[in-house]
């Protein structure tokens, strides 16, 4: 592990009432101490699980748009707010690393198809691959070293089977390479790696929290075993 403490710099005086402030979660967030290679960050949508990813990836000089730090390209509206108040403990520090945001995972493609070798993702162009092929491809080729990698939803792009295979490449990059990993997910079956940190976003602060006790296995879990109860509820209740 190397990133050890995500911390609101006490130089910076905080704008009350303004984004990223308004976000509760955000609001009260004062420090965060890292104890495990793969931390999950889980909560309902808009509780600033993005806004805090994006706020390392900027202190890690990642590009916010996505990738690592020699990525130059530029993607509207990618900037962080939070940045500018987040400070970093290392212990050590490293470089190496990559911020994955689904949605701008498009502008990165072509940025690699005029920058870097294709060789790095497997010898195929990124663009030529299906979406959750060029996530693994991403995964499996660039990803190595002893790194920190970031990532936002990286379940948006895989099929069950595809995020199965994810945790593979997981495993091996933190037992073989010493990676360290901080995951925004939705996903129940990557929030079940084992032993992983799983923290919640939601009740306005940031707490860890056992994964049977995520929404997000509760609520899978509860469809995949009362389906049809669940859907008659669902669609013919008031
Ligand atoms: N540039 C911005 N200006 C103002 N509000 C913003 C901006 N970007 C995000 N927000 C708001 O901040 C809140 C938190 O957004 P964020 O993307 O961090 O949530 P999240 O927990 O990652 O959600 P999700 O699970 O849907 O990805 C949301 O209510 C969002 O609308």
């Amino acid at each position: 592990m190397f990133l050890k403490k995500i911390m609101i710099r006490s130089d910076e005086s905080i704008l009350e009432g303004e984004y990223p402030f308004t976000i509760p979660t955000i609001r009260n967030f004062r420090e965060l101490e890292l104890t495990n290679s793969v931390t999950f960050f889980v909560g309902e949508n808009g509780t600033g699980k993005s806004t805090l990813l994006e706020a390392i990836a900027d202190q890690c000089e990642f590009n916010t748009a996505g990738g690592g730090r020699n990525n130059y390209y530029e993607v509207d509206a990618a900037e962080s707010s939070l940045g500018k108040y987040v400070k970093l403990s290392w212990m050590p520090k490293v470089t190496n690393g990559f911020f994955l945001r689904a949605e701008t995972f498009y502008q990165f493609a072509s940025h690699v198809e005029e920058s870097e070798s294709i060789n790095f993702y497997g010898g195929k162009s990124l663009h030529e691959q299906s979406h959750g092929e060029s996530f693994l491809s991403l995964f499996l080729h660039r990803f190595n070293g002893r790194a920190i990698y970031l990532l936002d939803e990286p379940e948006a792009a895989l099929s069950p089977q595809r995020q199965l295979a994810f945790l593979r490449i997981m495993h091996d990059l933190i037992q073989e390479e010493d990676c360290q990993f901080i995951i925004a997910t939705h996903s129940p079956i990557i929030l079940g790696f084992p032993d992983a940190t799983i923290l919640s976003f939601d009740n306005g602060e940031i707490e860890e929290v056992e994964y049977e006790q995520t929404a997000h296995y509760q609520t899978t879990k509860y469809f995949l075993d009362h389906r049809e109860k669940f859907l008659k509820e669902l669609l013919e209740g008031d």
